[in-house]
């Protein structure tokens, strides 16, 4: 049965103070409270060896991570290396880096296979511009990043892999996608895993919404009938914020 899941992006923010004071809060918030869902920090990849240990609630994953193990690489970071100093999971197409950084879906397709070697669990992201969802081309744009990075795997690396729709337009401009628009996505989604693997494995795989989920419209839109949860920008910087939002699985 797949999982439902909170995760929050950070970004490029917060203080290693703040970093560090927001995970011990929301940790022990979460203490011994009964496991509705799972919860992640994807954090500046500087802090992660200070926010990692095994023994707590929320998991700690990178924002980014270099597909070649080793190498002539200025400035960035293999999954290797995030394995080997206990990083549960990475962030792997994020809008903002297919836009910023110029990423290709070639070259997701080899971080997701790097990732997956090493062991960690990635959160896939996809979605579309608002051109393409004005055009009318959001469902091919969203499957075809699908297509180009995932669909080469075999049928049991998606226990390991998450899928995060973040429609483009609704990422940190306060404007989210309704809820049954998501929703429509998510099942198109899931239809493109049936048609490429099975139905056991689009039924089994978590997809969340990220785009401006906020604690005032978390529950309608993360308990649309195939969102599985969110991937939360802004509102994961705040303990109660998001705290809010997790609880909407109690
Ligand atoms: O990009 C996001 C999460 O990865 C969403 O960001 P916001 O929640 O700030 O819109």
């Amino acid at each position: 049965m797949r999982k439902k899941i909170v995760a929050g992006n950070w970004k490029m923010n917060l203080s290693l103070e703040e970093g560090q004071s927001l995970h011990k809060t929301i940790n022990s918030e979460l203490e011994g409270a009964s496991a509705n869902c799972e919860v992640y920090h994807f954090t500046p990849s500087i802090y992660l060896t200070s926010l990692i240990n095994e023994d707590q609630k929320v998991q700690v994953g990178a924002q980014n991570g270099h597909p070649e193990k080793s190498g002539a690489f200025t400035g960035e970071i293999s999954m290797s290396q995030l394995k080997a100093i206990g990083t549960q999971a990475v962030l792997i197409g994020h809008s903002e880096r297919r836009q910023l950084f110029n990423e290709s879906d070639s070259f997701l397709k080899e971080k997701v296979d790097a990732a997956l070697s090493e062991g960690l669990k990635v959160f896939f992201c996809c979605g579309e511009s608002l051109e393409q969802r004005e055009n009318g081309d959001y469902n091919t744009t969203v499957v075809n990043q699908l297509k180009n990075a995932l669909f080469h795997l075999d049928s049991t690396d998606f226990q390991k892999i998450v899928i995060a729709y973040e429609p483009i337009w609704a990422i940190g401009t306060g404007k989210t996608a309704s809820p049954e628009q998501a929703n429509e996505m998510h099942q198109n989604i899931r239809k493109s895993f049936a048609h490429a693997y099975s139905k056991e494995i689009a039924e089994d795989i978590s997809i969340l919404y990220g785009g401006s989920c906020k604690p005032s419209n978390a529950s309608d839109l993360l308990t649309q009938s195939d969102i599985d949860g969110g991937l939360i920008g802004g509102a994961s910087l705040k303990a109660e914020d998001f705290l809010a939002i997790i609880s909407t699985y109690k």
